[in-house]
Order: C-alpha cells, then sequence, then structure tokens
C-alpha cells in the first residue's frame, strides 16, 4: 500500500515576483521547481503539483497536475485540501507537501516528518525559529476538517488551521543556509542564483 506521498504546492498570484508561474522562473540551468522535484521526487511514492489555472503550463513535468477545487485563489490551504483529496484517492496514509518556491528543501525532509510525529499528527518543519506550514506532513483523514475549518473560518493561514489540530515541530538544521528559503521576491531570486552555484 502506499503510505506517503508528495504535492508540491504551486499555485498562487506570485504577486511580489510580478505575476506569472514563479516555480517555472529560472535557477541555475534548471527551473524553481526542477529542483523541488529533483529534492523532493525520491523522499515520496507518489508525487503530484498542485495548482490554480490552466494545467498544461506544467505539462512537461509528466507528473499528475491535481487543481484547487475549494475557490480561485484561496491560498495554499486550498492546495493542501486538494493535495488531502488527491492522497485518499492514492490509497495514501499521508501527504507532505512543500512550497513550489523552494529550491534547497532538505534530502531528509520526509523521513524526519515521519519519524517525528505520531500517526494522528501533522508534522510541520521549523528552521531558525521560524515555521513553514506549507512543509507539512498531514494524515489523510484531515480532508474533512479542513474542508470545514475552510467554509466556516474567515481565516485561510494555515498555521491556523495546523493549530487547529494535533501537530508536532520538527526543527531542522540551518548550517550550509535554510533548507526552507523561498523565492518571493526578485532580490530573492538574485539570492537563490549565487546559493545555486554553490558545491
Ligand atoms: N493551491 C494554491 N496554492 C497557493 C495559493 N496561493 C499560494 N499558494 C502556494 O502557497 C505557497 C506560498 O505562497 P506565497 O509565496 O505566500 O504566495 P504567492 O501567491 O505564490 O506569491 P505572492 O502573491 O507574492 O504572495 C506557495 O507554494 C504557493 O504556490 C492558492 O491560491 N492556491
Amino acid at each position: 500500500m502506499t503510505q506517503v506521498v508528495g504535492v508540491i504546492l504551486a499555485g498562487g498570484r506570485s504577486s511580489r515576483m510580478g505575476g506569472g508561474d514563479k516555480p517555472l522562473l529560472p535557477l541555475g540551468s534548471a527551473t524553481i521547481l526542477d529542483h523541488v522535484v529533483q529534492r523532493f521526487a525520491p523522499q515520496v511514492e507518489a508525487l503530484a503539483i498542485n495548482l490554480n489555472g490552466d494545467p498544461s503550463r506544467f505539462a512537461s513535468y509528466g507528473l499528475p497536475v491535481i487543481p484547487d477545487t475549494f475557490g480561485h485563489f484561496d491560498g495554499p490551504l486550498a492546495g493542501i485540501l486538494a493535495a488531502l483529496r488527491w492522497g485518499t484517492e492514492q490509497g495514501a496514509a499521508r501527504v507532505i507537501t512543500v512550497a513550489g518556491d523552494t529550491p534547497f528543501l532538505p534530502a531528509d525532509l520526509a523521513g524526519r516528518l515521519a519519524e517525528e510525529a505520531a500517526p494522528s499528527e501533522i508534522a510541520v518543519a521549523t528552521s531558525d525559529g521560524r515555521t513553514h506550514p506549507t512543509a507539512a506532513s498531514w494524515p489523510v483523514e484531515l480532508h474533512e476538517p479542513l474542508a470545514r475549518f475552510l467554509a466556516d473560518q474567515t481565516t485561510r493561514r494555515v498555521l491556523s488551521f495546523v493549530q487547529s489540530q494535533p501537530h508536532r515541530l520538527v526543527a531542522f538544521s540551518t548550517a550550509g543556509g535554510d533548507p526552507f528559503f523561498n523565492v518571493n521576491t526578485p532580490s530573492d531570486l538574485e539570492e537563490a542564483q549565487q546559493r545555486a552555484l554553490l558545491p
């Protein structure tokens, strides 16, 4: 049975980057998303991309594309809801999500999250005291509670949903750079270009 599947959250507006698809921007000789796939795919039994809008723009990756179904541009929680639905369809026990704009993910992300959380808990990555709620492992049973949360609450903050459920924080080292560095702005992309060149 498939136990752990992965979903890359690649939706959103990329407004701080001037619009377009942030994960498809060039980083080194590849795209930001190539880096995410390369680091994350070996850690999960199946992998999909979640996004808003026309899926054909990500077709070249050859991965299943799962669209948001809750609403249009409702933030990462809508993507996590779609991810949990897909994980349930795959017969998985857990879904690990990562953001499509985090090109330096830890190679032991899935292992550490799985190791440290009880079966009913959400495991959320932290680094340097900062919580990264989109880099998390979710029991698929949370699909219903999350659907209710999105319908009932006015907040769309991922952390608010996490805090409403049993969860555990899992700290990752930043030796060699923060593995959850995410590209939000053109200057972040500059910084990522420098880091991608490092051996
Ligand atoms: N599925 C889905 N994912 C989203 C949505 N908005 C943001 N995300 C994802 O959530 C993560 C964090 O996104 P942000 O960088 O905060 O938002 P963004 O829309 O990409 O960029 P900004 O407009 O600059 O805030 C990324 O992985 C995005 O792909 C959405 O409406 N739907």
